[in-house]
């Protein structure tokens, strides 16, 4: 038993459904999005927006093409007053946009918020009530007859009002607010109490938002009060069922969805889940799981980098570096299985010519939302060879084999354990470059041919041996062979090619070759890479390199018999 203070809380109640409906739905469209970063998220924020950080987040909300945004709360505050005013004033508000406004159910906020619509072409009045057996007795102190009184006597003045403004088309949202904490036949009998005033049609629908004004329960019981209601509220082809889920337990994401299945038509939330609290349910995560499913998320996310800037600019609030599918590090993998794992799924998807995108542990193409694979891997010391290699690939040209790229993430693992940090893409280059490309040493190749023909054809080194020139010879093969059976005759050591490897290096510089091979010398097997504009001198240097590289005492050895 733990010390905490259990006894404090009690268990939510399940909802006894034993036919809920909603575990075996699919999603298969997009919801109705309705973004309150305007008004939820503002309410949230240390400092509110004033009219510039509203008008680039309001901008880049119809960028992404949200056709309803909630503009604020316009009885609030003065600025959250005039902004609606100035976007209505200014002709902001495209045809196919219709804003939102917030009012609690008092008479002379109601009043003061159709004043903020005035000359819309359209507008949602969002009356709200709080309704949950908590703050029927803490906050009003009203029994559930007194509660359902608020909302309708709200819902009368906001429709007494619409009628008075008919240049402007209004549609009613009624909020039980704090509904996840609502009993749910009271819940369905105030909104029914509101929907007797406004008296809805098929197509003068009302909506009705359930929020999870605070997050009280596992998703799936969030689920099952949505169906519920879904199921049980009269005249269901005369509502747009809204849900507006908070954050409280972590997982307003999953409710948004179960809900969705559950049968909601239409979400409320914020970008990147600015809000209350722990905040808002996350629009840009919801979206991007549906386009991960391959459903039209009906939201343009291209640049979720610049989405991201406008929002933290906007909230003056930092973004999560693992926030879902903009953290700085969500399409970054630090450890080994993945990178090689990322590696592979890369290749196979190149050479697949399939159009889906199945890549291990990137679960969307990064390029989709506008970022890009160069993050993809990064080296530290949890990786492994497959991010040493892909690096050093995909930044620099270089594809090593197998057993020099385990080599070379060696050295970089052993220096990532020195510095206990990351290893730079520059760093990796610089190691391998280093230890393994044109390694200088005792033995130099500076020109080869080939003389002879046919039977007789032979090939010709100039080759400096600690800095004497000298012309070794060796007949047929290839030269990479030629070389390594001229050193041995010299050298008097057995030389054999292990591995050669050879491949076109762009450089800006113009084509160049990189080449690797692995050669025994006696029982010393050694590595090494040339890089050169000539394709067989790129594979004698790295002959060259790997006997540089080899034992010092066998270099001497070399250097020794061949002066
Ligand atoms: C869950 C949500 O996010 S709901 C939205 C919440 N957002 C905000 O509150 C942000 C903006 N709000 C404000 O700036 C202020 O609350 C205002 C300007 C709207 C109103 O301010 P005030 O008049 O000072 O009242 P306050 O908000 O404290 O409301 C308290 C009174 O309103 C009543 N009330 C609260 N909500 C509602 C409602 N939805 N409908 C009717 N009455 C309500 C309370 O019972 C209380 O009544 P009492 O004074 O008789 O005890
Ligand atoms: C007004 C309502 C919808 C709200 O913001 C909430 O319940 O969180």
């Amino acid at each position: 038993m733990s010390t905490m203070p259990v006894h404090k809380y009690k268990p939510f109640q399940p909802i006894h459904m034993p036919d809920r409906r909603w575990p075996s739905r699919v999603i298969e469209r997009a919801p109705r999005w309705c973004s309150v970063d305007l008004r939820d998220g503002n309410q949230a924020l240390v400092e509110p927006m004033g009219l510039e950080r509203k008008l680039r987040m309001w901008h880049e909300l119809l960028r992404m093409g949200f056709k309803e945004i909630e503009v604020g709360f316009p009885s609030a505050s003065q600025p959250d007053f005039d902004f609606v005013r100035w976007i209505i004033d200014q002709g902001l508000v495209p045809d196919d946009v219709t804003i939102q406004v917030l009012t609690q159910a008092r008479a002379e906020l109601i009043e003061r918020t159709f004043e903020a619509i005035r000359g819309a072409r359209r507008a949602i009045v969002h009356l709200y009530n709080s309704t949950s057996t908590l703050q029927r007795r803490v906050v009003f102190g009203l029994d559930r007859a007194g509660i359902a009184e608020i909302a309708a006597r709200g819902a009368r003045l906001v429709k007494e009002l619409a009628a008075r403004m008919p240049e402007t088309e209004v549609a009613l949202e009624y909020s039980p607010e704090s509904f996840t904490g609502t009993e749910l036949d009271f819940a369905k009998e105030i909104c029914e109490a509101v929907m007797d005033v406004w008296e809805p049609t098929p197509s003068r629908k009302i909506i009705l938002n359930l929020p999870a004004t605070v997050e009280m329960s596992t998703p799936n019981v969030y689920a099952d009060q949505i169906e519920w209601m879904h199921r049980n509220l009269k005249q269901r082809d005369s509502i747009v069922l809204s849900v507006h889920p908070h954050n409280d337990r972590g997982t307003a994401v999953a409710a948004a969805e179960l809900a969705v299945m559950a049968g909601a038509d239409r979400v409320e939330g914020t970008l990147f889940g600015n809000g209350e609290r722990t905040g808002n349910v996350d629009v840009v995560t919801l979206a991007l799981n549906l386009m991960s499913q391959g459903v039209d998320p009906e939201l343009e996310i291209h640049d979720v980098q610049a989405i991201k800037e406008t929002a933290e600019h906007c909230n003056r609030l930092p973004v999560h570096p693992r926030h879902p599918y903009v953290g700085e590090l969500v399409y970054t993998a630090f450890s080994g299985s993945h990178q090689d794992a990322i590696k592979k799924g890369f290749k196979a998807l190149r050479e697949g010519g399939s159009p889906l995108w199945e890549v291990p542990y990137l679960p969307i193409d990064p390029q989709d939302v506008g970022r890009s694979y160069e993050a993809v891997i990064r080296v530290n010391s949890q990786s492994g060879k497959g991010g040493v290699a892909y690096v050093l690939e995909h930044d620099h040209g270089y594809v090593l084999p197998r057993g020099l790229a385990v080599e070379v993430s060696q050295a970089v693992q052993r220096r990532a354990e020195r510095t206990e940090g990351e290893v730079q893409k520059a760093e990796i280059l610089a190691i391998f470059e280093r230890e393994y490309v044109n390694r200088a040493g005792p033995l130099r190749v500076t020109r080869h041919r080939r003389v002879g023909q046919g039977a007789d054809e032979r090939h010709e080194f100039h080759v400096q041996i600690r800095g004497a020139a000298h012309v070794l010879s060796a007949a047929g093969g290839s030269p990479v062979e030629a070389l390594a059976s001229a050193l041995s005759r010299h050298a008097g050591i057995a030389i054999a090619v292990d591995e050669h490897a050879a491949h076109a290096l762009p450089r800006s510089a113009g084509d160049e070759t990189a080449a690797y091979v692995a050669i025994s010398v006696g029982r010393k097997r050694s590595f090494g890479a040339g890089t050169h504009g000539d394709a067989d001198m790129a594979s004698l240097a790295a002959v060259a390199s790997a006997w540089n590289r080899a034992r010092p005492a066998d270099a001497a050895q070399l250097a020794a018999a061949a002066e």
